[in-house]
């Protein structure tokens, strides 16, 4: 069977990396930055952070583009750093992505993201989530110092980027390398194919 490309995804995203790897499904695709509000409650569990925040995302975009006649799907998506009960987001400034990585070296971490459809026409929506370990190598001050200085970690969940100089930083992961970078492209293409778009 031929796949189904009649349909479009909708990626609500101002994240390049997510672009990167959408277009890498060669599934058609538009980009449509969404900004929704990402403050969630205290006690909100890593999964429901990122559950919700991907939902959230993929929801402000269906309130703009959602229409009976609409024939793609919305996909949002979210990515937090979780170090024992520490929840990491983006680095404040440089100070605070130095704070994160002192924090992080020499030990190991979960990287969750989350990935949300919504089908424009109906509404109908599925939400789920993958978990990575990371274990980062001891590092000194020099090295944080230095790649702090590269800006790499700025825009980056937990301050760094495991696809760029980052790499250098990790000693292995256990799961799926694309939860870490912020879309896990075979979670999302089985999501996909339940709203009728198939990859392959
Ligand atoms: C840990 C890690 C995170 N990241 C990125 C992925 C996400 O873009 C970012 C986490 O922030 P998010 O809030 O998940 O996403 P975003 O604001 O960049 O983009 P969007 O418009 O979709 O909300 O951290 C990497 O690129 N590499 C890594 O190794």
């Amino acid at each position: 069977m031929k796949p189904n490309h009649s349909r479009r995804v909708v990626l609500a995203s101002t994240s390049p990396r997510r672009q990167e790897l959408i277009a890498s499904l060669h599934i058609p695709y538009e980009i449509r930055p969404s900004y929704a509000d990402e403050h969630t409650p205290s006690d909100w569990t890593p999964r429901q952070i990122v559950e919700g925040l991907a939902l959230r995302k993929a929801q402000a975009v269906y309130e703009e583009i959602g229409d009976p006649s609409e024939n793609a799907v919305i996909v949002g998506s979210d990515t937090i750093v979780v170090l024992e009960d520490q929840v990491l987001g983006k680095p404040a400034d440089d100070a605070d992505a130095f704070r994160m990585l002192k924090s992080l070296q020499g030990r190991a971490h979960h990287v969750y993201t989350g990935v949300a459809c919504i089908d424009a026409a109906t509404g109908q929506r599925m939400v789920r989530h993958r978990m990575t370990r990371v274990v980062m190598k001891p590092l000194s001050d020099a090295t944080i110092q230095a790649y702090v200085q590269s800006g790499e970690p700025r825009d980056k969940a937990g301050a760094y980027g495991i696809q760029g100089l980052g790499s250098t930083l990790v000693e292995g992961i256990e799961g799926c390398y694309f939860t870490v970078v912020g879309l896990p492209v075979s979670l999302l293409s089985d999501m996909l194919s339940e709203f009728g778009i198939d990859v392959l």
